[in-house]
């Protein structure tokens, strides 16, 4: 868990972070958005102490992190930045391996990581082991500076805009990696971006500052409902809005007694994606089954959109 708390920075008398506080629970990604030079980035560097907070604190596990050597903070805290940073003159497996290297682990170990974590990103470790970062496509490159950052197994991982230079394609993909990354360790996230749905997508809590003051921190729900003003409303988006409040409820929540023709959904869809599956095959309703194949009931165009008029 990380808890942040009365966070300020002042270079001058500029304030670059106001008074922030919140908290991270283990296990769940928080996404930081808003706009340019709000402060986000400056909030994540003081979380690793890349920079010094002028007041506030910040704890890790009830920690105070001013108490933890900063190289013992930093090899606890995976950290990925914008443009991926990866050392240019060190093969792919070189740059993944850096901390377990810092941190003393023995080759198998580390060789058994870098193969892991490669072949968990779709890198085959035959083909790009000894290949260096100039020899990669910028997807690539995002992927070895995730899999780097997770390479000694950090339980608390900060990220920059770390899919910042993906083409859409390739950037659906990497978020995919990084959910089931997430879900499989436990890793705790804090993730900057820029992109309103890759912070929907990603995130159990969103945080939105502006001006180096954070606005509004809640679920994505509580966003989109009860927005705490107007910046943060014109900042979900009004005209996504239904669409957005769509894709966080699954079609189990909404599914309806009784039987229809056609090739049945998985109750694990979303609703944005059902509603866009049954327009596309032209279709008021589909059966629904669970991941086994058993027959749950229905879902209509109707329901769905009762739903999206009013969301639980
Ligand atoms: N070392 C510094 N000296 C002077 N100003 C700084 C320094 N670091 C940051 N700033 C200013 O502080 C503000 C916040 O910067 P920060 O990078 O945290 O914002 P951000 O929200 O991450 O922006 P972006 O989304 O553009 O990356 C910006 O106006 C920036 O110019």
């Amino acid at each position: 868990m990380i808890e942040i708390d009365r966070l300020t920075k002042r270079l001058g008398d500029t304030l670059i972070v106001d008074d922030v506080s919140m908290v991270v629970e283990a296990g769940t990604i928080a996404v930081v958005v808003g706009t340019s030079g709000a402060g986000k980035s400056t909030l994540l560097r003081m979380i690793n102490r890349l920079i010094a907070p002028t007041s506030g604190r910040v704890l890790i596990d009830g920690q105070d992190t001013m108490s933890i050597p900063e190289d013992v903070l930093r090899h606890r805290l995976g950290y990925v930045i914008q443009g991926n940073g990866l050392f240019p003159h060190r093969t792919v497996a070189g740059n993944i391996a850096t901390v377990p290297r810092l941190l003393g682990w023995d080759a198998k170990r580390i060789a058994r990581r870098v193969d892991d974590l490669m072949t968990l990103f779709q890198l085959d470790p035959a083909e790009f082991a000894k290949k260096y970062p100039h020899e990669l496509s910028g997807g690539q490159q995002q992927r070895v500076g995730v899999a780097r950052a997770l390479a000694a197994e950090p339980a608390l991982l900060l990220m920059d805009e770390p899919f910042g230079a993906l083409d859409p394609v390739i950037r659906n993909k990497a978020q995919e990696d990084l959910l089931s990354i997430q879900r499989r360790f436990g890793t705790t996230i804090v993730l900057v971006t820029h992109d309103m749905e890759e912070a929907f997508r990603l995130g159990d809590r969103i945080a939105v500052m502006d001006d180096a003051r954070l606005l509004q921190y809640g679920t994505p729900a509580e966003l989109l409902t009860r927005p705490a003003g107007e910046f943060v409303e014109r900042l979900v988006g009004t005209t996504e809005r239904p669409f957005r409040l769509l894709s966080l409820t699954k079609v189990k929540d909404v599914v309806e007694p009784g039987t229809s023709a056609g090739q049945p959904l998985d109750a694990a869809t979303n609703l944005r994606d059902a509603l866009s599956h049954l327009m596309w095959c032209g279709r008021d309703t589909l059966p629904v089954s669970d991941e086994g194949g058993a027959l749950l009931g229905r879902i209509t165009v109707e329901g769905i959109l009762a739903h999206a008029r009013q969301p639980a």
